[in-house]
């Protein structure tokens, strides 16, 4: 195929991706010196040669020349798709997963989608991870779902979590399916949350016997691992950011799991409060909600606090729903699903 077909893909490849031996079934040491030797040395310039006349150019089989372009293409373009098609796409492939809070579904449009990431910001004492325990026990407990815990923070309670499960059912074979349902795994550097994450893209967490398969990714939180890496001398911190991302985002679409993760905030020029790590992080997350204290005169420090949707592609944002940390699993105003009511909203198994 002549050079010029293939403009439309060229726009569509990302990073550059040097060819290297094990990147696809035939590409053999032996073949890749060929092609350095007449200037091919990434997947683009592959893909976009003509083919027949490299194949002659660097004496090497034009049929295995041409599986190894089909291979290399199916694996590293994003061809285009239509609304029409992606629309479709979203009907049949997403889920929304109540968090148990339907105050919080409210501003989720629902819940938590899958395929997408979804972040909590707060300050210390929030309430981020109490939410990540009533969500987590509400898709185990309620929704009969599989959720992987990455604790990152050393937050991590057992005893809360039965706690939250046993005021949903008071059967103890219940409560210890629930808790099986809730994997959890301890991340206290980027290096090992990286690891854990690779498991997860590679199916490790997918099907543990008899939990089913993972709906959900915890991550609480990202901060604990990524904030003393940024900033200063330390050059890498940046690129270790944007893999975790990559991989969360990887993890969301493919395994079409909802991620839920948790951040710190600092404060603007203003003294507004605003998501840490700044930025590059800042587009990672569809959706960002911030937890708040509510602070009454007299009352002191309560479990109230305030969510505010401070990023969102479905809803305004500086929408506000108050809570109470204490009250997890109230159903007081069921919601009804969205304005696309065909999409599945995963109910009680
Ligand atoms: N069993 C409980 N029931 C209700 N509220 C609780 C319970 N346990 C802790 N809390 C409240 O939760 C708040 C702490 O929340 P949490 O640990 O979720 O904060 P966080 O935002 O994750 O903080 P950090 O950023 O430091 O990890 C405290 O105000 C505490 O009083």
């Amino acid at each position: 195929m002549a050079a010029n077909n293939f403009s439309v893909l060229h726009s569509s490849f990302g990073a550059m991706v040097f060819l290297r031996e094990g990147l696809c079934p035939g590409l053999t040491g032996e073949l890749i010196q060929a092609l350095r030797s007449k200037g091919i040395r990434t997947v683009e310039d592959l893909v976009s040669s003509d083919i027949e006349e490299l194949a002659q150019k660097c004496s090497v089989s034009y049929k295995a020349l041409v599986a190894v372009r089909r291979v290399l293409l199916a694996q590293h373009t994003a061809f285009p798709v239509s609304g029409a098609d992606l629309y479709e796409e979203l009907l049949s492939s997403t889920a929304i997963l109540s968090t148990g809070n339907a105050r919080l579904d409210k501003l989720l449009d629902s819940g938590l989608y899958t395929g997408e990431l979804t972040e909590l910001a707060g300050a210390p004492g929030s309430g981020k991870t109490q939410v990540c325990f009533g969500v987590a026990v509400n898709l185990s407990s309620v929704l009969k779902q599989s959720v992987l815990y990455i604790d990152s923070s050393g937050g991590l309670s057992a005893t809360r979590l039965l706690q939250l499960i046993k005021a949903r059912t008071s059967s103890m074979e219940e409560q210890m399916e629930a808790l099986q349902r809730i994997q959890v795994a301890h991340a206290f550097d980027v290096y090992a949350l990286l690891e854990c994450l690779h498991s997860v893209r590679s199916g490790a967490f997918q099907q543990v016997s008899g939990v089913g398969t993972l709906k959900a990714v915890i991550v609480d939180s990202v901060t604990a691992v990524l904030s003393h890496i940024l900033g200063g001398k330390q050059t890498e911190g940046m690129s270790l950011m944007m893999q975790v991302a990559g991989e969360l985002k990887t993890i969301a679409k493919d395994l079409n799991v909802a991620v839920l993760v948790t951040n710190h905030v600092t404060r603007d020029g203003n003294g507004s409060l605003k998501a840490g790590l700044g930025l590059s992080w800042s587009h990672v997350p569809r959706t960002r909600i911030l937890l708040q204290h509510v602070e009454r005169p007299g009352s002191g420090l309560s479990s109230l606090r305030t969510a505010t949707l401070i990023k969102s592609s479905r809803q305004p944002c500086h929408l506000i729903q108050e809570f109470d940390l204490r009250s997890w699993g109230e159903t007081e105003d069921q919601l009804q699903p969205g304005p696309s009511g065909k999409r599945k909203l995963v109910e009680e198994a």
